[in-house]
């Protein structure tokens, strides 16, 4: 048998790790296990290994004497040519290439050349390169020995707890995994049992024995009681004159995937030396058992070689030492894996991205740009269902309706998503609004500091994430945007959440909103304003000096004023609220300053929260006076 000459240590499970010791599987058995797949082959170019079979569709070409043992350069598809994804590089790409054109032929030589060329330009040594649109996920696929217990099903609790330390420990790896088979046939058993039989035909016996043999796809009317056990007859006996056909039709049906306990996309476990299976082939119903992976360091050993827990068990009647092949899909590695996979070595791995609803929000940096479709095809398959589209940010946000500039890189190009926040159900087009869920806490922060009796002016409410969760809790909301979709999304995000009775929308200019508000009559006598809009809100606070009516107002009344900005400076909040008092033309009292988050390094985005000072709300009293 085959052994895996590096050893794994549980704890750090990784697909580098085990892409290592998937290819020194071959180092015993003369078995190359680049890929899994059967119809893999790999051809190895000076080393002592030897071709193992060449099949039409797809090669793993190994050099042995360029690189280290086993380690692949080239994969491709004689299909698609080059271009193939898990692509490495070496610098002998001369030497590579001409070898290749051995064995493809000089048609693909070109393409051969510049893919070359164009790789060790970027990278003088190794090189991955992965085309998104071709990625190859059987890459990814390693198949590992272990050895197991198949012991009985009703056992298989106790065993757990005595074999601890000694079962299989890799991390989303079930040590006690599901197998075909592993039910024996006891659900059929009481199926046909011959007192219990309500079997007239055929088809209803074909019905009833596919619904014990497969619970997991019987609707209810077809769930098998299982009684006490008797002694029962062979399935041979009772399927005797059933007709071949009908005894095939038994299997289970499939619909989806995975269909049964023991499918596994991620994780398949084969037994693959199965003494009794020689010795049995008869249709004599077999008592369900389970497997218990043992830990990697037991893979090929005896059984005397094993240590003294794991042959206390064998030494139960109807346990047995057998050798599994677990296999490790590309949906079992973790999208951080893949990716250091698939770029180069020394790369940054973009592993965190953000979500608006269904979309990623990636923020590549330049070195990413010729992988950014590989990335989004990884960040997309890894994170599914949850995410559908993956977007990469282009540029800074400089538009007046702070919208991103975004390129769809994978999946569905909808970028009209529903974003849940604080319970509240939020439309918008990501295309054509702002949104920014890192915000969410600040956002609540806010609002909690608002009361039942209050009236919100949100001077810049983009969809309304604001807006209208404080709808929910004050009295009344005004909520204004410059961007027609912004408004309208608010509107819709109104109606969606019930709250479209305690909010007025607005779309226009935020100065032009609040001077508005402040002529009405009667009266709007707003208490709390928020100034939403980090870049420059800070400017927009001039709207309210000197504008406030005495005859309307209490000075004590005053609305308490929220606005955002940045600040680069070594002081953020000295440099913040100087800069408030500049435009207020005083400082107002006891001015509190929240640092919101750091944005970029030494960049913090501020909320100063203030009562609007009566001396700079309302108009010089004195002044008007001396000339009336
Ligand atoms: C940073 S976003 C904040 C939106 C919202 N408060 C949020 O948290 O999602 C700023 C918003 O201000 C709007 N805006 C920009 N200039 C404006 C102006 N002069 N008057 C009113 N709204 C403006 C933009 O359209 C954008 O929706």
């Amino acid at each position: 048998m085959s052994r895996v000459s590096v050893g794994l240590a549980s704890s750090c499970l990784s697909l580098k790790h085990a892409r290592f010791a998937a290819l020194s599987f071959g180092g015993g058995g003369g078995r190359v296990r680049v890929h899994a797949k059967p119809c893999r082959s790999a051809l190895t170019y000076g080393s002592e290994e030897d071709v193992n079979e060449v099949t039409s569709r797809s090669y793993a070409v190994n050099y042995g004497p360029s690189l280290q043992r086993g380690q692949r350069l080239f994969e491709a598809s004689s299909e698609t040519q080059w271009a193939k994804p898990g692509l490495e590089f070496v610098p002998q790409v001369e030497r590579a290439r001409d070898e290749i054109k051995d064995v493809y032929g000089e048609t693909n030589l070109l393409n051969a050349k510049e893919l070359a060329e164009k790789l060790v330009k970027e990278d003088g040594s190794v090189k991955k390169f992965v085309k998104g649109a071709d990625l190859d996920r059987e890459s990814f696929t390693r198949v590992f020995d272990i050895a197991a217990l198949r012991v009985p099903a009703d056992e298989c609790g106790l065993y757990v707890s005595k074999l601890k330390g000694h079962l299989l420990n890799w991390p989303r790896v079930k040590n006690v995994p599901r197998v075909e088979g592993d039910d024996g046939d006891s659900a059929l058993k009481s199926l046909l049992w011959e007192d219990n039989r309500a079997v007239d035909t055929p088809e209803s016996l074909v019905e009833s024995v596919r619904s014990a043999l497969y619970p997991d796809e019987s609707d209810s009317d077809n769930e098998v009681t299982v009684k006490e056990k008797r002694k029962f007859p062979a399935l041979r006996k009772l399927t005797r004159g059933v007709d071949s056909d009908l005894l095939q039709a038994i299997k289970p049906r499939r619909t989806g995937q995975p269909q049964n306990k023991w499918e596994d996309a991620a994780v398949r476990v084969e037994v693959v030396e199965e003494e009794r299976e020689a010795q049995n082939h008869d249709l004599e119903a077999r008592e369900a058992t389970r497997l218990l992976l043992l830990d990697e360091r037991y893979k090929d050993k005896f059984k005397d070689e094993l240590p003294q827990a794991v042959q206390v068990v064998l030494e139960n009647p109807g346990s047995e030492l057998v050798r599994c092949q677990l296999t490790l899909t590309y949906d079992y590695w973790p999208m951080d894996e893949i990716l250091k996979e698939v770029l180069p070595t020394g790369m940054t791995i973009p592993t965190a991205f953000e979500s608006v609803g269904h979309i990623a929000h990636l923020n590549l940096r330049n070195e990413h740009t010729p992988y950014r479709h590989t990335i989004a095809q990884i960040v997309l398959e890894k994170n599914k269902p949850r995410i559908r589209t993956v977007v990469n940010k282009t540029d800074v946000i400089h538009n007046k309706y702070r919208t991103m500039q975004l390129e769809l890189l994978a999946g569905n190009s909808s970028l009209v998503t529903t974003v849940v926040e604080h319970g509240l159900s939020f439309r918008l087009d990501l295309a054509s609004v702002y949104w920014n869920s890192r915000l969410a806490t600040e956002r609540q922060r806010l609002i909690d500091t608002f009361v039942e009796n209050d009236i919100v002016c949100d001077m810049f409410a983009g969809v309304g994430p604001i807006a209208v969760v404080a709808a929910k809790k004050v009295k009344f909301v005004y909520a204004n945007d410059l961007n027609p979709s912004a408004t309208s999304y608010m509107q819709h995000n109104l109606g969606l959440n019930k709250l479209a009775y305690k909010a007025e929308v607005s779309n226009e200019d935020a100065r032009q909103f609040v001077r508005n508000l402040l002529a009405r009559n009667p009266p709007v006598l707003f208490s709390q304003v928020v100034m939403n809009l980090p870049l420059d809100a800070a400017e927009f606070l001039d709207v309210f000096v000197r504008a406030f009516s005495r005859d309307v107002w209490d000075s004590r009344r005053l609305p308490q004023i929220h606005v955002y900005g940045f600040s680069k400076a070594k002081n953020p909040e000295a440099e913040y609220s100087e800069r408030i008092a500049d435009i207020l033309g005083e400082m107002p009292h006891r001015m509190h300053i929240h640092r919101v988050r750091l944005v970029a390094p030494g960049k913090y985005m501020l909320c100063a929260s203030f009562r609007l000072p009566a001396t700079v709300a309302f108009p010089r009293q004195s002044t008007i006076r001396e000339y009336a």
